[in-house]
């Protein structure tokens, strides 16, 4: 369950000058030195952060998704303006028990961070502030972008927290607000344009060159183990 990269599962995605947005599984970067981004998404259990994150990278809604334990690793590739990028997305776990012994691993070296909530959960929303919090005790720059997402939009007649409230919070930390589904499939082009405001964002950044790829995979790696001989409880 700790590293997803199945073939079929990473889009490529072009995008022209006006942004319209074009999903093919054909172009060839195997050659092209692509600028690999860290996103972290953080938020209570249940808010739909794998599910968020599958919208985006797979391009469906997972049915029946499970808990997360320590973290789920999605990427998909970009190429915004003629150049590559790839958002290396971290879908960490909402649930305390599955995520204590990662959390130094969640912030570190990290590009952005996506703090998301449940529209219909005002206890999830009330939440956004210690996750805001947890993230600054890690030593997360302050020129780190980062973003507030309400998830569950679809569910229209139960929702707790209302959009001004939220924007509120938003304005208060001059974080962007977005709001979507990732169930609806016609918000499916809103979940991209979150990532890609981000990948904008982040493309005047300093990346995480390709050198440093071996090396990152080999702590996903460990960290897999970490989570395996976590989740053992003999
Ligand atoms: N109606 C609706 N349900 C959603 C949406 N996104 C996720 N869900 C449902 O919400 C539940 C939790 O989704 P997950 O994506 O697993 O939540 P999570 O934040 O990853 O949870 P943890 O891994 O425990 O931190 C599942 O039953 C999903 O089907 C959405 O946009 N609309
Ligand atoms: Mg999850």
């Amino acid at each position: 369950m700790a590293i997803e990269n199945k073939p079929g599962v990473e889009f490529d995605t072009v995008f022209s000058r006006n942004d319209s947005l074009e999903l093919s599984s054909h172009h060839d970067y195997e050659n092209v030195q692509a600028r690999i981004f860290k996103i972290i998404v953080i938020g209570d259990s249940n808010v739909g952060k794998t599910c968020l994150t599958y919208r985006f990278c797979g391009g469906t809604f997972l049915k029946n998704p499970e808990a997360t334990i320590g973290v789920d690793f999605r990427e998909r590739t970009l190429e915004l303006d003629g150049e590559c990028i790839k958002l290396q997305i971290w879908d960490t776990a909402g649930q305390e028990r599955f995520r204590k012994s990662m959390v130094e691993h969640y912030y570190r070296s990290v590009h952005a961070v996506i703090f998301v909530y449940d529209v219909t959960s005002l206890p999830s929303f009330e939440s956004i502030p210690e996750w805001i919090e947890e993230c600054s005790r890690h030593s997360v720059g302050p020129l780190v972008p980062r973003i507030m997402v309400g998830n569950k939009c679809d569910l229209r007649d139960r929702r707790e927290v209302p959009a001004s409230t939220a924007q509120c919070l938003a304005d208060s930390y001059n974080f962007p607000l977005f709001e979507t589904s990732a169930k609806d499939p016609a918000e499916k082009e809103h979940v991209d344009a979150i990532f890609l405001t981000i990948a904008y964002r982040l493309k005047s950044h300093k990346p995480l060159r390709l050198k440093q790829l071996s090396e990152s995979s080999s702590r996903h790696l460990w960290n897999q183990r970490e989570q395996e001989a976590a989740a053992c409880q003999c």
